[in-house]
């Protein structure tokens, strides 16, 4: 079965890993329900289509578990045998309808067509047919997800089922490394820069993927499966358009398609855990040198925050700026001792338990070996469902990312340069490099009560430009500092102060 082979001869452990769960649930499901009693739901969206795929190894593995098929791993005439669903909507893109059928009648899919809303579609299915669960190619960070399970029945006010969910697990990465590994047909709107697909008046492409082109009166587009970070999936769903605008790709989530630099500041949230710190036993590096590391690549730090050695105070931490900023930095209390509670207060801000990883626990065994038994397998607990493990090749274990809170085990600066480069090389977080700050600074000798009303005025006129004021003592000089992208206003707003304060000197 061609599917099977190419994971299993692909050397992605992760994509292996999260395969052979798919997997499971589904041999669990065609073992817990007859063939007749179980349908697909397919809509040619990219999930759907990495599902379909896991159906048809999953049922040829099914059959051949039950000695109702040879084997023969070269099987490709295999007809799909399951019931296959589609609300076909007039507000569909034409290329999602027609990628849809062309796809049902390569793999022998029969395409049962509903052109009711999804609850009277399924109201009338489960009258006429003996159905008792729907596959979907649901996963966690879907709005739909939220609450579900990989075996979830379906909501009250829904006609009775269960929704059986094999990716639910999955990250974006994992549906792009899967559809590549195994070099199948999507849907040809990905390589248009769409990345999750929804109807022609509420989607557009990805503005993250833009390639600006001046020269081009038409804007490009890098394919779906560039997109670095999965949790801007949704980015070109965001805003419900007017149908004709929905094919319009010029504006997507408010943003426009530009160099990310030019509309947008991302900010970034530090949590350093530590009893020691608050102690004052040890002092918090790290903080300060990933606040010089992130200006460095144009990014605003909002807040470094230290918090107690325990599961309630780092997910209480987590949960406040994780929905405030675009990404947090959590790093302290990573490892098997009992104060290491970092991974649990992650997973408790998000809502999740801690299980175990395999595909961690394979580089903790090899990085370890034998000494790595018993309490130590705690270190390969991590927040199920939302975990994504950032290899490098520099990094003997990877770092975990749980949707924006990237989890650094550096213990000091020159383990934080080790992580941070690899978090710059590694293309799957959302850690671009925005365009760096432009900074200036003046000095004056001026007192705080003489400057305190030139600088409040300037500061209003140049909303976009960050101005500081610091003194390294109360009677030495005052050291204004400018912070901008546009080298030009940074450099007005500087010279207009010094305008301003010249003329209280006189
Ligand atoms: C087969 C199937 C089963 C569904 N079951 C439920 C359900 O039990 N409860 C529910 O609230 N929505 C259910 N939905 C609706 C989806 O959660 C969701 O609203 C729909 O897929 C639209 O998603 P979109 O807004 O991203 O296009 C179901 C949809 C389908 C296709
Ligand atoms: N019109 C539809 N007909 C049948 N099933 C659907 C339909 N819309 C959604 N589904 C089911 O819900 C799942 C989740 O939809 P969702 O839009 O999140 O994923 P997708 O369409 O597969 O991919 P993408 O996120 O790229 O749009 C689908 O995988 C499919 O199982
Ligand atoms: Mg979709």
């Amino acid at each position: 079965m061609e599917i099977d082979k190419a994971i299993r001869d692909s050397d992605d452990r992760r994509l292996k890993a999260k395969y052979n769960t798919a997997i499971y649930v589904i041999q669990r499901a065609l073992a817990l329900y007859s063939i007749e009693e179980v349908a697909f739901s397919f809509n040619g969206g990219k999930d759907s289509t990495v599902l379909l795929h896991l159906l048809r190894a999953g049922h040829f593995l099914h059959q051949v578990e039950h000695g109702h098929s040879n084997g023969d791993l070269s099987d490709h005439q295999f007809t799909f045998p399951i019931r296959t669903i589609y609300f076909e909507s007039t507000s569909a893109f034409p290329e999602i309808n027609s990628f849809t059928y062309e796809t049902a009648a390569s793999y022998g899919v029969q395409l049962d067509i509903l052109r009711q809303d999804f609850k009277s579609g399924l109201e009338a299915l489960l009258k006429a047919k003996p159905i008792r669960a729907i596959f979907l190619g649901v996963r966690i960070g879907d709005p739909t997800a939220v609450g579900q399970e990989q075996f979830s029945p379906s909501s009250s006010g829904w006609p009775p089922f269960m929704r059986v969910n094999p990716i639910l697990d999955w990250s974006y990465r994992d549906v792009w490394a899967f559809l590549l590994t195994c070099k199948v047909q999507y849907c040809g709107l990905y390589d248009q820069g769409y990345t999750s697909i929804g109807s022609i008046n509420d989607t557009v492409p990805n503005a993250l993927l833009c390639i600006k082109d001046s020269a081009a009166d038409k804007q490009k587009f890098r394919p779906a499966y560039m997109l670095s970070d999965g949790r801007l999936e949704r980015a070109g769903r965001a805003r419900k358009v007017s149908p004709i605008a929905g094919r319009v790709p010029a504006v997507s989530n408010g943003l426009k398609c530009t160099e990310p630099h030019q509309s947008s500041v991302l900010t970034a949230s530090i949590v350093a855990v530590g009893d020691e710190i608050l102690f004052g036993i040890i002092e918090d590096q790290l903080g300060p040198s990933l606040c010089r590391k992130l200006h460095s690549i144009g990014w605003v730090v909002s807040q470094i925050a230290i918090v107690r050695s325990d599961v309630d105070s780092v997910a209480e931490e987590v949960e406040k700026r994780k929905s405030t900023s675009d990404m947090v930095f959590i790093y302290g209390g990573v490892g098997p001792l009992h104060s290491d509670v970092t991974a649990g207060g992650v997973a408790k801000a998000f809502g999740v338990r801690l299980a175990p990883d395999e595909e961690y626990e394979e580089y903790l065994s090899q990085l370890f070996g034998d000494k790595y038994t018993g309490d130590r397998n705690e270190m390969a607990r991590l927040p199920e469902g939302i975990t994504e493990l950032l290899q490098h090749e520099k990094l003997p274990v990877p770092l975990i990312m749980c949707h924006n809170v990237i989890i650094l085990s550096a213990t000091n600066v020159d383990e934080l340069d080790v992580q941070w480069d690899a978090l710059i090389d590694s293309r799957s977080t959302a850690l671009t490099s925005l365009g760096p700050f432009l900074s200036k600074h003046l000095t004056t000798s001026l007192t705080d009560l003489e400057v305190a009303q030139p600088l409040s005025k300037i500061s209003f006129e140049f909303p976009d430009i960050y101005i500081g004021c610091y003194r390294k003592s109360r009677t030495g000089p005052l050291t204004i500092t400018f912070e901008g992208k546009d080298e030009e206003k940074v450099e007005a707003a500087m010279e207009a102060l010094s305008v301003k304060l010249s003329s209280v000197v006189k």
